[in-house]
């Protein structure tokens, strides 16, 4: 037998790698999997690609991708540019009609088609849509928050922000079925009246996946997953460790609401959440297709 070259056993630890994912592809073969991609994750244009590449390959592999984004950063640049001031409660945007016009224009216009544009110069079939495509998110204004460090319920007026009343599944099934993949700006209608609601992304998120039934809910940000006290990873959590983490102050700002939509998504059937940096070149394949995965998943027990 010839000794192998260097070259040899490079492609040979190469095909090594891709055998080992193939365990992970049959478990989550035909599998829902909503992924949130973060505004704060969608900042380098070769990152945007190579994101695109994973979502392709994930319905390559027979798995069923559904995007769901943000932007509220590229929203604050914006309604900064026609000079449009943001205020936020808790995390989410008080949002105006002239502020609604502006998110929009932004998440249903420019970011969708981006990263549609993205998916399909990378050989896959995606399709944007935002929530009121197809009746697909519709919405109820939010009018309460609870204060996520006391608990108290607030009652708050933010104008047009909505959070989601129901999910039409079969807009996001069909599309599935034509091997489509939904790119979903986090934009709804309302249920009770008709006006467009600002949805913040990870409740669209969560709620997509809760009613997918998804096996899992990715949420793609600008850390690399809940950290402690101390800034180490945590690298999994169950439910009531992640409310103890809330109420003690280790989770806070923009990290309570993916959490608490972990929560929600992990309590509606979702077998597992998870939190994991955007900004790592493969991010999505390394928590697929690797046993230690990456990021910080979240539990039912
Ligand atoms: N315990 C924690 N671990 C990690 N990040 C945290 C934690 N508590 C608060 N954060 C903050 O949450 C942010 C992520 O939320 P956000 O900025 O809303 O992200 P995105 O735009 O991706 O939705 C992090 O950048 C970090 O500043
Ligand atoms: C109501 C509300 O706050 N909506 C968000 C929607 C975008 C979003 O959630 O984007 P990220 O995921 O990038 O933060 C906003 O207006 O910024």
């Amino acid at each position: 037998m010839q000794p192998e070259s260097k070259e040899q056993k490079r492609l040979i630890r190469m095909a090594e790698t891709i055998s080992q994912a193939l365990p992970y592809m049959r478990r989550l073969s035909d599998a829902n999997i909503v992924v949130k991609y973060g505004g704060h994750a969608m900042t380098d244009p070769h990152l945007g690609d190579i994101f695109a590449r994973d979502i392709v390959l994930m319905k390559q592999v027979g798995m069923n991708p559904i995007v769901v984004h943000g932007g509220g950063p590229q929203i604050n640049r914006m309604l900064e540019r026609v000079g449009i001031k943001s205020n936020f409660v808790h995390g989410l945007r008080v949002t105006d009609a002239a502020t609604m016009e502006i998110v929009e224009m932004v998440l249903a216009g420019a970011i969708n088609k981006a990263i549609v544009a993205d998916i399909n110069e990378c050989g896959g079939t995606a399709v944007g849509i935002c929530g009121k495509d197809g009746n697909l998110i519709l919405a109820r204004k939010v009018t309460e928050m609870r204060d996520p460090r006391t608990g108290e319920l607030l009652q708050v007026d933010l104008q047009q922000v909505g959070e989601p009343a129901r999910i039409n599944v079969m807009v996001l099934e069909q599309l599935a079925a034509a091997k489509v993949i939904p790119v979903v700006a986090p934009i709804g209608f309302g249920l009770n009246d008709e006006l467009t609601y600002n949805i913040n992304a990870d409740t669209s998120a969560g709620a997509i996946a809760g009613a997918m039934r998804a096996k899992r809910l990715y949420f793609l940000t600008d850390v690399p997953g809940v950290l402690d006290k101390n800034k180490q990873l945590i690298r999994e959590m169950n439910v009531e460790q992640a409310r103890g983490l809330i109420a003690d102050g280790t989770i806070s700002g923009g990290m309570i609401p993916k959490i608490e939509n972990c929560i929600d998504a992990v309590n509606a059937g979702v077998e597992a959440a998870v939190i994991m940096d955007g900004r790592v070149p493969h991010s999505l394949l390394l928590e697929l297709f690797t046993e230690s995965g990456v990021g910080t998943m979240v539990k039912r027990k």
